[in-house]
């Protein structure tokens, strides 16, 4: 089986297409490189000793999508391509409507003149908002609080839609909770550019000696610590999550929605800590005032992709940390500066 990786270049997806290749799925990449450096095939190479084919383009492009689609022969997209940031979303919503709605039509309907009829859609547990109860299931109301947030819940609609009128189409929703870590070899981890957003590479990079201190946004949360909590899973455990979904649906159609976290939440604090273990150092933190738009606290029900398809995450905090120090240690730079 042939998919093409829309983003497959970035964090989520480059990890998602070693854990294809692992299941005798080839992966071609389809990325315009706008958040990712062409150094990810070389680590991937050496992961995976194979070279995995990549297409630059931009789902934007309908031309380029539908003979990517035409030359690979692709059965199925897994479609992670998106810009992320969610303080930047607000300052540039049209940027990321365009880019994460318009865009998912664009490859949509490229998909359906290709007569490709499965795609798996990288969505967040953003587009659950302000907990009405937790864990988070999937019938949970869907509210997002930023522009990204209603990027994601549109597009959902979009797919739900045209499942609702082409009765051929699949569509698999992923809401994943919050992915961290690296791959174990430390070959391959997150590499944002400028500042980190993310709590994890914030911690990795303070760690290594990048940033002074870690800023606790938030001590006064109604949390056993006073700090956000969050459900972290292992990017390695996500991206089997993606196979999992792909294996799973074959023959039906629809649009099937599923949580992939632990079930389990961590506090800055817990991580800060756990950190501290991996990195065999104290990180430095100060607390600091809560961050505009955070939540005290979310965790995921992932009772439905336990069961329907036998998914679980398998890593513990511990590892999670283990993983990121490792391929933060081996490149303090990320890859895009690094002399590798
Ligand atoms: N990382 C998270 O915390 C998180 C959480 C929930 C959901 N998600 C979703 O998962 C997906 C992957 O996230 P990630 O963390 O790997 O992000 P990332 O930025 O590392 O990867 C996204 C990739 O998509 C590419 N891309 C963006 N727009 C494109 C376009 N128009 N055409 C072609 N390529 C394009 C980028 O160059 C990048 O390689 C995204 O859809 C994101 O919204 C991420
Ligand atoms: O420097 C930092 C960064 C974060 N945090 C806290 O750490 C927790 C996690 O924050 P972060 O890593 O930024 O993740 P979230 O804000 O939970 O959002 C992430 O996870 C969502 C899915 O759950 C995705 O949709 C978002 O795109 C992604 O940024 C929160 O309590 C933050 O307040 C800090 O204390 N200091």
């Amino acid at each position: 089986m042939k998919v093409l990786v829309t983003g497959g270049m970035g964090y989520i997806g480059s990890h998602s297409c070693i854990a294809l290749y692992e299941a005798g799925i080839t992966p071609v990449i389809f990325d315009n490189l706008v958040n990712s450096s062409v150094k990810v095939l070389e680590q991937l190479k050496k992961i995976t000793g194979t070279s995995i084919e990549f297409i630059e383009g931009d789902v934007s492009d309908a031309v380029a999508l539908e003979q990517a689609l035409r030359q690979t022969n692709a059965s199925a997209v897994l479609h992670f391509a998106a810009l992320k940031a969610v303080g930047e979303s607000t300052e540039q919503p049209l940027r990321y409507y365009q880019n994460n709605v318009a865009a998912t039509l664009t490859l949509l309907e490229a998909m359906q003149k290709v007569g490709v009829n499965k795609i798996i859609f990288s969505s967040s547990a953003t587009v659950y908002g302000d907990p009405q109860y937790l864990p988070f299931d999937e019938q949970h109301p869907l509210r997002a609080t930023s522009p990204y947030g209603w990027s994601k819940i549109m597009a959902e609609q979009v797919v739900n839609d045209l499942c609702c009128a082409a009765s051929d189409f699949l569509a698999v929703s992923l809401r994943y909770f919050n992915p961290v870590g690296a791959h174990p070899s430390g070959l391959l981890g997150e590499s944002p550019q400028g500042t980190p957003n993310n709590l994890l590479p914030f911690i990795a990079q303070t760690a290594v000696g990048r940033r002074p201190f870690v800023k606790v946004y938030g001590s006064d949360y109604p949390t056993p610590d006073g700090s956000g909590v969050r459900d972290y899973l292992h990017v390695m455990d996500l991206a089997k999550g993606h196979v999992a979904a792909l294996l799973h649906h074959q023959a039906d159609k629809g649009f099937h929605t599923y949580n992939l976290g632990t079930g389990q939440g961590h506090s800055v604090l817990e991580v800060i800590r756990a950190f501290s273990v991996s990195a065999g150092k104290e990180i430095p933190f100060t607390l600091a005032p809560r961050r505009a738009g955070d939540v005290a606290c979310y965790y995921a029900d992932a009772t439905k992709a336990n069961q329907l398809l036998g998914w679980t995450a398998e890593h513990s905090l511990q590892q999670m940390t283990d993983d990121t120090w490792r391929w933060q240690s081996n490149y303090p730079q990320g890859l895009e500066y690094s002399d590798e």
